[in-house]
C-alpha cells in the first residue's frame, strides 16, 4: 500500500509493517492487553539471535508483565546502556478519530494512523528494528551491554510498572549507566531531547460552609469558598503563564496548575437539587512543577492562599512522583560536558544525519524519573521530526518516512553507546 510523492524515499515495508501490527494490539487503558504485547514483542525478538529475553513481573497478581531483553556486551562488566519504552497507551474515543484508533490505518500520504503511534509505540519497534539491523552487520558488537525494557503502566504513573523495576534486583544487577526514554515530538526540522520531567501533583481542595435554601444570599457557603480558592489558583496560573507567553519561559519551565475536575451539588434521579446551596464542594488540579521549583514554597502558598482553613477549606496534595535524586539534587541530566553521554549521544545524532534543538524539560511526566532519581542520567527522546504533537490527542499519527528515519538515528546512537569505552 505504497502510494507516495515521488520525493518520499523508497519504503521498506516490513518495520511498517511490524509497527502497524504492533499498533493493533489495544494496550490502552483500562483494559491494556499487555499479553498480546508482550507475546508479539517475544517473536520479534526471537528472530534477533543476538537478544536474550526475560518476563519480568513486579505485582502479586503477575498481570503486569515488563519484558526485558538483552544484547550481551564483549565487556558485560562496564556499566550497560538501558532503552525503555511503555506498552500501555491512553484510551481514545474511536467515534472522534477520522480513522479507527486500533486499526493502524496507513493513509495514501503514509501516515500512520493510531493510538500510541507517536506514544510510545515507534520507540518499541524502531530499538528492535535498529538492533536487528545492527546485528545484522557482522563486523558490529556492542562493548557494553545493552538492555531493552518494555514496561507496563507509564500512562497511570509507573507505580506497578518502572517504579518498582527500579527498586527491584533484577534491575540492579543490570548496572544501567545512562538511559533513553521516550520524548516527544517535533512540529520542525530539528529533534527534540529532554534532559528532565516536571513532577506531578494532584491537589484536590474542599470547602465546606453553611448550607442553606437556593433562595438565600448569605455569606460562607461551601461554593462561594471554592470559587474564592478557583480565583486564587487561575491568578497564579495567569501569572506563570503570562511569563511563557511573554516569552521568559517555556511552557515546561513555570509550574502548571489545570483544574481537571469540580464535584458539588445534592444529586436527584433528574440531575441535581436545584434549590440547595451544599454544605461541601471540591475541586480537583493536576500541578506540574519543574525541577528547579521550591516545593515547600508551593505547599505553604497552597496552605495559606489556595485552601486555607480560614476560609474553611482543606486540601490533599499527592505527590506523584520524586522532586530530587537520593543524593537531594533535583531530578535533571546534565547535557553538557560534564556528562559525556551527551555527547555520545549528540554526536550520534548528528552523526545520523539529524539536528538537535536546544535540551528542553518535558512538560509531562515519563518514567525516565524514576532512574534519573537513583541518579542515572536519562534523557527523552522520540525522533519524529516535522511531526505535529498529537500525544493523547485524537487522530495520533506518525508517518512512515519519520519512522523510518528514526530507525536511522537510532542505529547510529546505540553503535555510539554500547561502543562508547570512556569512563563516565
Ligand atoms: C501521575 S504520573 C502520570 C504520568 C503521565 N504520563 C504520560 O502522560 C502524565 O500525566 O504525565
Ligand atoms: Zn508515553
Ligand atoms: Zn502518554
Amino acid at each position: 500500500k505504497n502510494h507516495h510523492q515521488s520525493t518520499d524515499p523508497p519504503i521498506d515495508p516490513i518495520p511498517i509493517t511490524r509497527f502497524r501490527e504492533y499498533l493493533r494490539i489495544i494496550t490502552a487503558h483500562p483494559t491494556p492487553d499487555y499479553t498480546s504485547a508482550i507475546n508479539y514483542l517475544l517473536n520479534l525478538s526471537s528472530e534477533i539471535p543476538s537478544l536474550q529475553s526475560e518476563v519480568l513481573y513486579f505485582t502479586p497478581q503477575k498481570d503486569k508483565p515488563l519484558l526485558l531483553l538483552t544484547w550481551a556486551g564483549s565487556d558485560p562488566t562496564l556499566p550497560s546502556i538501558l532503552l525503555n519504552s511503555h506498552l500501555d497507551s491512553v484510551p481514545a474515543e474511536p467515534h472522534k478519530w477520522v480513522h479507527p484508533p486500533f486499526s493502524a490505518h496507513y493513509a495514501g500520504d503514509g501516515k500512520i494512523f493510531a493510538r500510541g503511534a507517536q506514544d510510545d509505540k515507534c520507540i518499541g519497534i524502531q530499538y528492535l528494528e535498529a538492533i536487528k539491523s545492527l546485528s545484522q552487520e557482522n563486523q558490529f558488537r556492542p562493548l557494553r551491554n545493552l538492555h531493552i525494557s518494555f514496561v507496563p503502566d507509564e500512562e497511570t504513573g509507573g507505580f506497578d510498572g518502572m517504579a518498582k523495576f527500579v527498586e527491584s534486583e533484577e534491575f540492579k544487577k543490570l548496572n544501567v549507566g545512562f538511559v533513553l526514554d521516550e520524548g516527544q515530538a517535533s512540529p520542525g526540522d530539528e529533534y527534540r531531547v529532554f534532559y528532565a520531567d516536571r513532577s506531578p501533583w494532584h491537589i484536590v481542595i474542599k470547602a465546606v460552609g453553611i448550607p442553606g435554601h437556593g433562595s438565600r444570599m448569605y455569606d460562607n457557603c461551601a461554593m462561594e469558598n471554592l470559587m474564592k480558592s478557583i480565583e486564587v489558583i487561575n491568578k497564579f496560573r495567569d501569572a506563570e503563564f503570562d511569563k511563557v507567553k511573554a516569552g521568559l519561559a517555556m511552557n515546561s519551565e513555570v509550574i502548571s496548575a489545570n483544574p481537571v475536575f469540580l464535584n458539588a451539588g445534592t444529586p436527584s434521579p433528574t440531575g441535581f437539587v436545584m434549590n440547595m446551596q451544599p454544605s461541601e464542594a471540591e475541586a480537583g488540579f493536576d500541578v506540574r512543577l519543574p525541577p528547579t521549583a521550591d516545593p515547600d514554597s508551593l505547599r505553604r502558598r497552597i496552605a495559606e492562599e489556595w485552601a486555607p482553613a480560614w476560609r474553611n477549606m482543606t486540601f490533599k496534595i499527592t505527590e506523584k512522583g520524586p522532586l530530587r535524586d537520593y543524593l537531594g539534587r533535583p531530578l535533571l541530566t546534565h547535557t553538557n560536558d560534564s556528562n559525556p553521554w551527551w555527547s555520545v549521544f549528540k554526536d550520534a545524532v548528528i552523526a545520523a544525519s539529524g539536528k538537535l534543538a536546544k535540551p528542553e524539560i518535558l512538560a509531562s511526566t515519563t518514567d525516565a524519573r524514576f532512574m534519573r532519581q537513583l541518579g542515572i542520567p536519562t534523557l527523552g527522546f522520540s525522533p519524529m521530526k516535522n511531526t505535529p504533537i498529537l500525544l493523547h490527542d485524537h487522530n495520533e499519527f506518525l508517518k512512515d518516512s519519520v519512522f523510518l528515519e528514526g530507525i536511522k538515528v537510532y542505529k547510529s546512537i546505540i553503535r555510539s553507546l554500547t561502543s562508547f569505552a570512556g569512563s563516565p
